[in-house]
């Protein structure tokens, strides 16, 4: 059957280094299912795929369903791990031009993202793009006092008020926060609005399968019970301690080996366009975990072959201090044959009747012989499909595999304590009170 595959055969990583692995994670496995290790607090989301409340998927597959019928525009107001999963995954599962197609062709209203930035010019450029359209939005904050999407909110809720009346609005305004606590849960009760939880044990970063990413995904249309299949079945297929056994427990151990030789940055590699945002989810996830203490992988991204045009020349010849690890699909959605020209001019006649992907395959594969020629380790990651299931399980792969390359590294992978320096410094330049 086809499956989630991870092809070693050039990371330059011998077989007895992996051997020697096997210890480190077999302890790292322990720290994670025994709930011994630091952070241990925030694993909610290790088993949530098999133990979805099911009320809980009816309520958002309810309200999508809500959402999809009363706009045609949907703004997700959220920043970091409150709307890089839906994001990722929204952009990766659907069209790429899902927002530029007919209502007719899209399956959902379009989307669009507000809170993820304080840049007036933004939210300016994205109301006046809204005015005339029917919206719905959704402000999703686990905290719910983070101040980009809590600008972003106070900005949409007047307007929002000024275009349905005040309960209007309240129809159309959806919530994703705390079960209890923080200013958007109050807010939530106070005015009435529909509102999803964010769990406890969840941090913001692994709650791509909660209500945070899941409202939004299935409101474009994806199938969520498909998605969260494949996550369950990730759930199974990556819990054997046994390393020779667990390809997501083999990504976190290469990826130590090689930090420990001096590769501290990784570039997730990507030759599909629409995995951009699918490469921003992964770097929040890694970096955020493993960058502390004063150690970490710089988790980087590319997307190829558009930037073997720029940054091409650096990963082939520059400092050897990276690793690429390329998400790789075997078989496209769609595919184009490429036809014979009476003039030839441009000389392509060569490549008749071969398709634009396997145009795309050969680019991989010399890029890859290319990169490891100029010593640059290359992990592989095979996907047989850009679907919900494959992309499910992925999800899971890469929030297991970080949580276990954390500990080998040494650090809480659930804590974020250096994020808070930047919003010190701010606050008080702002005269916020008690700064
Ligand atoms: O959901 P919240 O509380 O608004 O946080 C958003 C993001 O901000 C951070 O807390 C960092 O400040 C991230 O960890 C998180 O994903």
């Amino acid at each position: 059957m086809s499956n989630i595959l991870l092809d070693l055969s050039l990371s330059m990583v011998k077989k007895d280094e992996m051997e020697n692995m096997k210890a480190f994670i077999q302890t790292a496995h322990r720290l994670l299912h025994e709930s011994l290790g630091a952070g241990k607090e925030f694993t909610g989301w290790l088993d949530l795929p098999n133990s979805y409340d099911e009320a809980e998927l009816n309520r958002i597959k309810y309200y999508a369903e809500k959402i999809k019928k009363e706009s045609q525009a949907f703004v997700v107001i959220g920043i970091g791990g409150s709307y890089l999963g839906a994001r990722a995954l929204i952009e990766a599962l659907n069209h790429n031009f899902y927002n530029e197609l007919s209502e007719e062709k899209r399956k959902g209203p379009a989307i669009y993202y507000a809170g993820n930035n304080i840049s007036s010019n933004y939210i300016w450029d994205l109301i006046d793009l809204l005015e005339d359209k029917d919206i719905s939005i959704n402000v999703i904050s686990k905290s719910g006092t983070t101040t980009e999407p809590a600008i972003a909110f106070r900005v949409f809720k007047e307007y929002m008020e000024k275009k349905y009346g005040k309960r209007g609005a309240r129809e159309r305004i959806y919530v994703t926060t705390d079960k209890d606590r923080g200013a958007l849960r109050e807010l939530a009760e106070m005015e009435g609005y529909a509102s999803f939880v964010i769990p406890d044990d969840i941090g913001g970063r692994y709650s791509v399968l909660t209500a945070v990413g899941l409202l939004p995904i299935a409101v474009s249309g994806i199938n969520i019970d498909e998605l969260l299949l494949g996550a369950s079945d990730g759930v199974d297929e990556y819990f054997n301690e046994d390393l020779d056994d667990n390809i997501c427990y083999q990504y976190a151990a290469i990826r130590n080996i090689l930090y420990n030789k001096g590769k501290d940055i990784e570039i997730l590699i990507s030759y599909e366009p629409n995995l951009q945002y699918f490469a921003e989810w992964w770097k929040q996830l890694f970096g955020e975990s493993e960058g502390k203490d004063n150690k970490g992988i710089f988790p980087a991204s590319a997307n190829f072959t558009t930037d073997l045009h720029s940054l091409g020349q650096l990963i082939q010849d520059g400092k050897r201090n990276l690793f690429e690890t390329t998400i790789h699909i075997e078989k496209p959605k769609k595919d184009i044959t490429i036809k014979a020209d009476d003039n030839n001019l441009d000389k392509l006649n060569y490549l008749e009747n071969k398709t634009i992907d396997f145009v795309n395959k050969k680019a991989f594969e010399g890029t890859v012989a290319a990169h490891t020629s100029g010593r640059v380790p290359n992990i592989v990651i095979k996907l047989p499909q850009l679907n919900e299931y494959y992309f499910g399980k992925l999800i899971y792969f890469f929030e297991k595999a970080c949580a276990i390359s954390g500990y080998m590294l040494g650090v809480n992978p659930f804590d974020q304590p250096g994020v808070e320096e930047y919003k010190r410094n701010m606050f008080k330049l702002l005269g916020k009170p008690g700064y």
